[in-house]
């Protein structure tokens, strides 16, 4: 027996579970509550409270549970977590002691993959410029009473955790977290993958070749104006949600798409990459950046109205369609079924049973299959390695598209008249299929190449040299991969270089020309994941679960609160994490 306040209770650790069953006076069993042991977060001696401050009562019977609380059955946050307390009493301070011991062996025994040490950094500048004081209100205290110690970096530029990442010691480190937004996920995408073929002596500029899948974890604290892979991968954007999912040792596989050109790796994307529409409404943007986040809607807009469309080939390697389609209205939730059975496609060779053994995906030119060429005129065309919902479009760019199956979905939207295309666009916020119109089509796929028609290429090579020579590409045999990060492509393509007036410059100022100029532009620019890239021909391949996040994808509710550990018996009395 346990007592909450003056109720008793029956407790029981068992396993996975540690459960605590109201009695009422006749010893009659009334609600439970169900904690997985993988979600205690700690179990302390005495009466001890972390929010808002820490305070602690050294009372001798007592002990204090800490856990996942999930937000309630139906709550319109839904995947919303927070830190639930519960306070027990015992009959005796041996007892407590007992109570203790055990839970925290079972916490050891139950949770193997819980992070000890973390390398955190922390973007001053991201989203409202509260990276420190979120990090050190609401996360900082969650990682203290979980036993977990971190070294913090406060970023003083960009690319320094990149950078960081690549080339410091990180002996003893379990994962790299940052408080920040997409752009600085991204930094420590590059970082990890970077560092990983380095030490694994492979190139990442064969745009053909096969990368070594990263051991080292990824953590994101959501702290900037666009969290996008935060909220794919948790479902809300919520600090102390993903603390939680960082302290409790979640691995939520993701596929990253390589983007290269020619011979060189220009950069990793695990969200967006998009020409045409999505390309030009983040070059207008970037010239508005003043607007703050209103910048988005106020391109969207502008250059909806300038109504263009581009002229391309796109060549794309299908994936098997047997085991999955873009229209078959599966989502990819929480234990998803298709990513889980990919890893063994991805990963024939690896020891299955080990998550951290080490790993080669096995792309193989021959396995490859045939490609498809699609030419004509385009108002976008995108290629997503997940869903990319965020709250704008809760069931996003793809909405079966796969965190971790080793596929990208490609999205062809051919020109069509603007009426048309608004309806394309405005699906997206809605639960209507955006794949059912004429003039869109959407594909499965491995890997894709863009090429512009014959003509324009000579001056997109003009570009990349000027590029080049501007610093914006490193070589192609250096090992760490040169992003042209957002500051870089700020600098070379949204900013001053933009005005000398080069052919492709002038074609850049004039995104917005086409209400009034008679001739538009022929070329977009690409859109990865938030950055303009300095190419147009670009070739990108996805490679299968190569990084892995603290995370576990989004949960379905149905499923969370059907589980229990014997739902069929407590007749719904029984609860699973207390709401
Ligand atoms: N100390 C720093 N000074 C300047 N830039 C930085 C610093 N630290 C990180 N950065 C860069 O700032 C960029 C944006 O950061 P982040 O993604 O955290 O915020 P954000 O508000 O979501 O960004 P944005 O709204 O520009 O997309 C990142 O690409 C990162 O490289």
């Amino acid at each position: 027996s346990l007592w909450i306040g003056n109720q008793r209770y029956r407790a029981t650790l068992s396993g996975w579970y540690f459960s605590w069953t109201e009695l009422d006076k006749k010893n009659r069993e009334k609600k439970t509550v169900s904690v997985p042991v993988a979600e205690v977060i700690g179990v302390e001696d005495g009466r001890v409270e972390v929010q808002p401050q820490k305070k602690v009562e050294d009372t001798d019977r007592e002990f204090t549970l800490f856990y996942v609380k999930r937000s309630g059955r139906g709550s319109s946050q839904k995947g919303l977590w927070s830190l639930g307390r519960t306070h027990f009493r015992c009959p005796s301070r041996d007892l407590r002691d007992q109570w203790v011991t055990q839970l925290r062996t079972a916490l050891k025994t139950h949770s193997p993959s819980r992070p000890h040490k973390l390398l955190v950094f922390i973007n001053p500048f991201g989203g409202k410029k509260r990276g420190k004081q979120i990090y050190h209100s609401l996360v900082a205290p969650l990682l203290e009473l979980a036993g977990i110690s971190s070294h913090v970096v406060v970023t003083e530029r960009a690319n320094q955790a990149r950078d960081h990442i690549l080339k410091k010691d990180l002996t003893g480190f379990d994962g790299v977290v940052c408080v920040g937004g997409d752009g600085m996920f991204s930094e420590l995408l590059h970082g990890v993958i970077g560092r990983t073929q380095q030490e694994a002596g492979l190139s990442e500029h064969d745009s053909s070749g096969v990368l070594q899948s990263c051991d080292l974890h990824i953590g994101i604290i959501p702290a900037g104006s666009t969290d996008c892979v935060c909220f794919a991968t948790v479902g809300v954007n919520d600090p102390v949600t993903s603390a939680l999912h960082i302290i409790i040792g979640d691995s939520q596989p993701l596929d990253v798409c390589a983007v290269h050109h020619k011979s060189s790796l220009v950069r990793y994307s695990v969200s967006l990459v998009g020409y045409g529409f999505y390309g030009d409404v983040l070059a207008e943007s970037e010239r508005h950046r003043w607007m703050g986040p209103l910048r988005y809607d106020y391109a969207g807009c502008m250059v909806y109205l300038c109504n263009q469309s581009y002229q391309g080939t796109v060549q794309f390697l299908r994936a098997d369609p047997g085991l999955s389609s873009p229209r078959d209205k599966t989502r990819c939730l929480s234990g998803c079924s298709v990513c889980s059975e990919s890893k063994e496609r991805l990963f024939p060779l690896s020891d299955s049973c080990s998550l951290y053994s080490d790993k080669l995906s096995q792309y193989s030119e021959q396995s490859e299959g045939e490609w498809t060429s699609v030419s004509g005129r385009f108002k976008s065309i995108s290629l997503t390695c997940m869903s990319s919902s965020c709250p704008k479009s809760p069931l996003g760019l793809s909405p079966s598209a796969h965190l971790a199956d080793g596929t990208g979905d490609l999205i062809l939207v051919r020109d069509t008249n603007p009426l048309a295309f608004l309806t394309y666009l405005h699906r997206h916020t809605t639960s209507q299929d955006q794949f059912d119109l004429p003039f869109v089509e959407v594909h499965r796929v491995k890997a894709v190449r863009f090429s512009l028609p014959l003509g324009e290429e000579d001056e997109e090579d003009e570009r990349t040299e000027q590029n080049i020579e501007e610093g914006v590409m490193e070589h192609p045999d250096k090992p760490c991969v040169q992003s042209p990060s957002r500051s870089i492509s700020q600098q070379h393509l949204a900013g001053p270089a933009r005005e000398r007036g080069t052919p492709n410059n002038r074609k850049k100022r004039d995104f917005l020309c086409g209400l009034c100029c008679s001739k538009p532009p022929a070329v977009s620019v690409w859109n990865c994941d938030g950055e303009l890239l300095p190419h147009t021909e670009i070739s990108c391949r996805v490679h299968g679960q190569l990084v892995r996040l603290y995370a576990r994808g989004i949960e379905d509710e149905l499923r969370i609160w059907g589980l229990c550990e014997d739902s069929r018996n407590c007749n719904g009395k029984c609860v699973l994490h207390s709401q």
